[in-house]
């Protein structure tokens, strides 16, 4: 929307020459020029030199219309690399991958430049010679020919004074048709100034936003759980972030960016090697709490101690696959020098691809340089697995996993946990996979009320207890069938009796 804006501020603001400065001095001009009547002879001559020559422009006239669709198709590419940045913008943020992103922006941004420059240069030219042509050439032939009578005497122009008032008439009659025209467009302007007007006042805005961000004034539109007196004063707050080798809370709030309170104060803490579950109903702020781990959101109380976000590699549920390269998708947010620097080469990498049963895809797909849109060449599945690849490939000390086994089959699941417990990555899970206990020590169990309980996880006696209320919630099913035939029964007792 803001490029959207911005870009439509510019034409229009560019277009005021056109639309109102140029009809102005047209009108000027023609209305002096009038006065002055020049004479109109030879517009036979004219009209072929003008014909001839509007064919031969028509000939080396550039391919505007294929210019314009490449334009579109260009502008397109970039539109849609932004869209896809804000839409993954968290995982983006997340994983450090600023730079990567601001590459492939300025890659697309670069492109449609080049195509535009090679356009507006051609355009330019294009437009001395047709306006050259049209303006001046047909304009200074006109202008010869009307004056060859005024210096020579032409066989059958006897009457001087005739072919002067026709002069006079055509002339009049073409500069009064410009002049007119001029004026209308001047008087179409003014629709355009007004909307001009608009669009200044949405870049306006825009730039003292971002003059009051620079000043870190911000204020946000907050919910209606913001106005709260308590509320409110946990919004004035703010926490502590020191950094650690492990990662504890005490006293933290986690808020949404709209002021909504979802924990009031958050205390836990895991060493380094502690792997953790977080469990609770939809909503309650488990990735939230994620959110504040990776400095996506602010601290508004109390102390958080954890490692820098360069230390965290984020699994979402829906991975994000960047636009480039296969072997892109597994070093992301790395480049190829980058994954070199590290002596890492892609027998490497097809070994990481192994662990998660990837590797056929280099083959299947052509090689580690083919470039796609993975989103749609993946399925579910595998862009959760080559998202596991690339938390092996850059192996950090904290894997935070926000569902990041819901699509993949169990077998996998086991398989890829083993591996990154092997490689001693610390594991803070959001899962409701009961498969999963296994694999952590802690527990961190959200009310959904704003409470929670954190526990040590004991897997076994958590799984023997939920198979146990399963059993009896399956029961449970049964009763009303056990009390409709009990008064079956005793209905047909009573009867006999
Ligand atoms: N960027 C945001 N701006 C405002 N509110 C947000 C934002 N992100 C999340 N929230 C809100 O914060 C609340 C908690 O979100 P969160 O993603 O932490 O839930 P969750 O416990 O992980 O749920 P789920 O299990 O469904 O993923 C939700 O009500 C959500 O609407």
């Amino acid at each position: 929307m803001i490029t959207h804006d911005i870009q439509r501020f510019s034409s229009h603001l560019a277009a005021i020459y056109s639309n109102l400065a140029k009809p102005v001095l047209d009108v000027i001009l023609y209305n002096y020029q009038l006065s002055q009547n020049v004479g109109a002879e030879g517009l036979l001559v004219l009209t072929i030199l003008v014909q001839t020559t509007a064919a031969l422009l028509r000939r080396v006239t550039p391919p505007f219309g294929a210019y314009a669709a490449t334009s579109a198709q260009l502008a397109g590419a970039l539109r849609h690399t932004h869209s896809r940045l804000a839409e993954f913008a968290e995982e983006i943020a997340f994983m450090g991958g600023e730079e990567t992103e601001k590459m492939l922006v300025e890659r697309d941004y670069a492109t449609v430049v080049l195509h535009e420059r090679k356009v507006l240069r051609r355009r330019w030219w294009f437009g001395c010679a047709e306006e050259g042509l049209v303006k001046w050439t047909w304009g200074a032939f006109g202008l010869v020919l009307c004056a060859i009578p005024v210096f020579f005497k032409l066989p059958g122009m006897e009457n001087v004074d005739l072919g002067g008032r026709t002069e006079g008439f055509v002339t009049n009659r073409r500069l009064l048709l410009s002049s007119s025209d001029a004026f209308g467009r001047v008087m179409y302007s003014y629709k355009d100034l007004s909307e001009l007007a608009g669009y200044t006042a949405r870049v306006s805005l825009l730039l003292d936003t971002m003059e009051d961000i620079k000043k870190g004034k911000f204020e946000k539109a907050l919910v209606s759980s913001a106005s709260i007196e308590e509320n409110a004063k946990i919004l004035q707050g703010r926490g502590e972030v020191m950094f650690s080798e492990n990662i504890e809370f005490e006293n933290v709030p986690i808020v949404t960016p709209n002021g909504d309170i979802l924990v009031r104060s958050l205390s836990f803490s895991i060493k380094h090697g502690q792997h953790l579950l977080i469990v609770g109903p939809n909503g309650c702020g488990k990735s939230s709490l994620f959110r504040i781990l990776g400095g996506l959101w602010p601290v508004y109380g109390g102390i958080v101690r954890k490692p820098p976000p360069s230390e965290f590699l984020l699994i979402p549920q829906r991975p994000y696959l960047s636009v480039g390269t296969l072997r892109d998708q597994v070093i992301y947010p790395h480049n190829k020098e980058d994954m070199i620097a590290r002596g890492i080469t892609d027998e490497d990498l097809l070994r990481i691809l192994a662990v998660v049963q990837m590797d056929n895809v280099v083959d299947r797909e052509g090689g580690w340089d083919v470039a796609r849109e993975w989103r749609d060449a993946l399925s579910g599945g595998d862009k959760q697995k080559i998202a596991w690849a690339r938390l092996f490939y850059h192996n950090p000390k904290y894997a935070i996993l926000d569902e990041a086994t819901s699509l993949v089959p169990p077998d996998m699941e086991g398989r890829m946990m083993d591996h990154a417990t092997k490689l001693g990555i610390t594991l803070l899970t959001v899962s409701h996979r009961p498969s999963l206990w296994k694999y952590h020590h802690m527990i961190l169990h959200y009310d959904g009320q704003g409470g929670y309980v954190f526990t040590k996880l004991d897997a076994e006696k958590r799984l023997a207890i939920q198979q146990e209320k399963q059993a009896l919630e399956t029961k449970l099913l049964d009763v009303p069938k056990w009390k409709a035939r009990l008064a079956e029964l005793k209905a047909v007792e009573s009867g006999d009796a």
